[in-house]
């Protein structure tokens, strides 16, 4: 491709400011950017600094290939979540992306119109959350539309068929919407994203194409299913996941200082170690702290467990105490060389990576799955909320690559020790968890050649980029 023919095409970012989303469009900006296009990346002020200071597996240099842009947005507030509320669904977000969808499209449209009188072609790709952002791409003689799919395709076979051939085939329930999303959200939702408002139809007319963060070995065939169906006739597809940078099994990430947690792994024997996360957007109440305490320690394996609350609106504002630094302590006595607690920030991608990190026990967060499954590490699925839900259906029933902690028709119980506990030990012990770990090595491998050298998702993103800078 001729420098020029980048140069003169202006690719802007706009992402939903949540850190599970904020992360995709940030790696999609960064591998754009690295091909030589001019990209910009525009957000409220607070979720910038969020995307810049949380980005992992890139060497912070690589950020300087970017222009930012703070989206201006009026002052929202940022309540800590409420671990106890009846639902883990994080309503306590939403006053902040009332104000970012009300406010935000303003600005957008500034930057766009400076963007779309100095350049050939100006290509937003947004979040499909954010479907404002390509009605103001519609707006531009010169602009064209890409939503990014920050969920796994086959959440949307599920949505728009629940009785699709795949799902009856491979035995897959599809949760519908309104029992894992909270009320509150459906309805913002609603408002703001042209598929929900279309009850899963063409979404927004005007849109040129759809960016999947997927890959073909993990969910080829409904891709095609996706590809096939009429909501996607005269679109342009492209599977380029996964978007998470790939470490090796030294888990050195690239400039960064390593957090302290690496050198404990570092001494681990191989695959021995139980990570246990659940995303940024989760409270655990304490009674199930106390439960899932009881059951690490009893299993008597090795682990890391990140225990953290959902993140704020602004993530900024938050005390740097939690609420359970003083359980913690005590618990980390007990069990001490046998496990680490973080309840700070953890670096997930290079634990992932570790050779020394066996299996991973997740609430199932598109990124998350991405990341233990690009690093070949099997799953113990607990899904909370959201896509969670069918993530672990593909998981555990259609991948075979995780063991099921909580069903998610308990999802309103608090699940026993000795539930967990079992899992634990049924993935970290057993056979059959020893073909678990077998089946997502080998899955891990074909994840990693679709983004290698003539890989399926290396070969769509160069399509991608060909495509919008013809
Ligand atoms: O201490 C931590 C905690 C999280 N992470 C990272 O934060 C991201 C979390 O993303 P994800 O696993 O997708 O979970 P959520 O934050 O819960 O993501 C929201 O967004 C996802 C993408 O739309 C959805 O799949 C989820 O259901 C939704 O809750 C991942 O990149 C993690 O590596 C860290 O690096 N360190």
């Amino acid at each position: 491709m001729a420098a020029d023919s980048m140069a003169s095409v202006a690719f802007v970012a706009v992402p939903f400011p949540a850190q599970g989303h904020l992360n995709q469009l940030m790696h999609l900006s960064l591998l754009v950017a690295s091909r030589g296009l001019s990209v910009h990346y525009a957000a409220p002020a607070a979720h910038v600094r969020q995307a810049r200071s949380r980005v992992h597996g890139w060497e912070p240099k690589a950020l300087a290939s970017i222009s930012f842009h703070d989206l201006d947005v009026p002052a929202y507030e940022s309540p800590a979540p409420d671990p106890t509320a009846p639902s883990p669904f994080p309503n306590h977000l939403i006053p902040m992306w009332e104000a970012f969808t009300t406010a935000a499209s303003a600005p957008l449209a500034a930057l766009l119109r400076t963007l779309s009188a100095t350049h050939r072609r100006v290509v937003v790709v947004y979040d499909r959350i954010n479907s404002f952002a390509a009605e103001e791409a519609a707006r531009l003689g010169n602009g064209e539309a890409y939503g990014l799919q920050c969920v796994a395709i086959s959440y949307n076979v599920g949505y728009l068929d629940a009785g699709h051939r795949l799902l009856r085939d491979h035995g897959l329930q599809f949760v519908p919407i309104d029992v894992s999303m909270s009320r509150e959200f459906m309805e913002y939702m609603y408002r703001t994203t042209a598929e929900v408002r279309d009850e899963g139809g063409r979404g927004v007319a005007s849109a040129a194409g759809l960016v999947m963060n997927t890959c073909r070995a993990l969910e080829g065939e409904f891709i095609d299913a996706i590809a096939e169906h009429p909501t996607s006739k005269d679109q342009k597809l492209f599977a380029v996941g996964p978007l998470n940078p790939l470490l090796d099994a030294s888990a050195r990430a690239p400039g960064e200082t390593r957090h302290e947690c690496m050198d404990w792994l570092d001494a681990q024997p191989p695959a021995s170690v139980l990570y246990v996360s659940f995303g940024t957007t989760s409270s655990f109440r304490a009674e199930q702290i106390a439960e899932m305490a009881a059951a690490l320690k009893g299993s008597k394996q090795r682990f890391i467990w990140v225990l953290r609350d959902a993140d704020r609106a602004d993530i900024f504002v938050e005390s740097g105490e939690s609420r359970h630094d003083q359980l913690m302590a005590e618990f980390s006595k007990e069990t001490q060389g046998t496990g680490l607690v973080i309840t700070g920030w953890a670096p997930q991608l290079e634990i992932l990576a570790h050779g020394a990190t066996a299996a991973f026990m997740s609430h199932c967060g598109w990124n998350s799955t991405l990341e233990s499954l690009s690093h070949g590490k099997p799953m113990l699925a607990w899904p909370m909320h959201s896509d969670q839900p069918w993530d672990a259906e593909l998981l555990c029933k259609y991948l075979k690559v995780a063991f099921l902690v909580r069903p998610w028709e308990k999802h309103g119980e608090v699940v026993p020790t000795e539930a967990i506990q079992e899992v634990i030990e049924e993935a970290m012990l057993s056979e059959n968890g020893m073909g678990v770990r077998q089946r997502a090595k080998l899955l891990g491998e074909a994840i990693r050649a679709s983004v290698g050298e003539g890989g399926s998702s290396s070969k769509d993103l160069d399509d991608f980029v060909a495509y919008i800078t013809r």
